[in-house]
């Protein structure tokens, strides 16, 4: 049997009568970097909490490296498990240096480490790989909200734990540092290669960091696969619409070829069982054309965005507004009327 790291088995979970999580599963390959997005309340953190031990499934299992880490009956607790976590909060203390911190959990883990060399080793290592050396005897009010986030980072690897759980860890930053603090982490997950479970609600996020995307909705899965799959294949109506934007064309399957309502515009491609089940053919605003003459859908620009490379229209074809991408050489005014199609 190939040694999985991480595995979520049928896990469902209730707070009273309510179900949060329902029959979640997967399996996370050793090294893998997988996030789990989804809307507020759609059961993110609850999972998390049940991966890092904080709270028990009503139903189903976690195992690790094929050791039972949790389910309804059992329990390993969060300091015996071996995985670190890093939280939107930072969580730091104040009357402890920067060095101290990344020293602490190595302590509490000694039975880990033969000789004090070696921990002084792994945090010397955390320290650079997390650029902090020449920091390390700054207090948290000492540094940024990037080098804190920095230092929560260096605390949860430097034990090397199998698994790293993170908590929307850059939420609290603001947007220039989120985008190159992505790059970081993205650096140190390659470096390290350490299993990563990331919670986001930012679809930005997850497709930039991650090798595979759990969609969450309403404590379900819909879908997981790696961003290009949820992005260009997306199995559910939720997911087209969540990740990115998508317009959805009413008309007709049939095998492969769609034909919208009016017959005006087609479509050729493999789509998911839903779609053919309920007629609608998802399309991204970048798959969509807009043409002054020939055949497609009639319609009339009626918002125009100019955002550098391309211009965002929002054409409206009868009761239907779609938003579609057009390249800044294909310029359209404010109430022209034009044909959209998909060729
Ligand atoms: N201790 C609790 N008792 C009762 N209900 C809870 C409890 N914790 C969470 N919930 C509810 O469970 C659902 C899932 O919560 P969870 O925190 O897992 O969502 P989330 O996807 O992480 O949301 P967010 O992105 O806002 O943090 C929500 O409807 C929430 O109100």
């Amino acid at each position: 049997m190939i040694a999985m790291s991480l595995v979520i088995d049928r896990i469902s979970m209730n707070y009273g009568h309510t179900k949060v999580l329902d029959n979640v599963s997967a399996i996370i390959q050793k090294g893998e970097f997988l996030s789990i997005l989804g809307h507020s309340g759609c059961g993110k953190t609850t999972l998390l909490k049940i991966l890092a031990g904080f709270i028990k499934p009503a139903e189903g299992q976690i195992l690790l490296h094929d050791v039972l880490y949790s389910n309804n009956r059992k329990i390993v607790s969060p300091g015996k498990r071996d995985m670190g976590m890093v939280f939107q909060s930072f969580a730091l203390w104040p009357h402890m240096t920067i060095r101290q911190h990344i020293e602490f959990p190595l302590q509490c883990r000694s039975s880990r480490w033969r000789s004090k060399k070696e921990q002084e080793k792994a945090v010397e290592n955390a320290l650079e790989i997390t650029g902090l050396t020449e920091l390390q005897q700054r207090y948290p009010h000492q540094l940024s909200g990037g080098q804190r986030q920095r230092v929560s980072l260096a605390r949860a690897i430097a034990a090397r734990p199998s698994l790293l759980l993170m908590d929307e860890p850059l939420s609290a930053l603001d947007i220039d540092l989120r985008v190159s603090m992505r790059k970081e982490i993205r650096r140190i997950h390659q470096l390290i290669g350490t299993t990563v479970i990331f919670v986001t609600h930012d679809q930005g996020e997850a497709l930039s960091l991650s090798d595979r995307i759990m969609v969450l909705h309403k404590g379900c899965v819909e879908q997981i696969g790696t961003p290009e799959e949820i992005y260009l294949h997306p199995q559910t109506p939720f997911t087209a619409a969540f990740i990115g934007r998508c317009n959805f064309i009413k008309g007709e399957w049939q095998g492969t070829s769609f034909h919208s309502a009016d017959g005006k515009l087609f479509y050729q491609g493999d789509i998911a069982d839903i779609f053919h089940q309920q007629q609608i053919c998802p399309l991204r605003p970048e798959q969509l054309h807009i043409i002054r003459s020939g055949s497609g859908l009639a319609g009339i620009i009626k918002e125009k965005q100019y955002i550098g490379r391309e211009i965002h229209y929002v054409v409206s074809c009868k009761e239907n507004m779609f938003n579609v991408y057009a390249p800044t050489e294909e310029n359209y005014a404010i109430g022209e009327e034009l044909y959209l199609n998909c060729q």
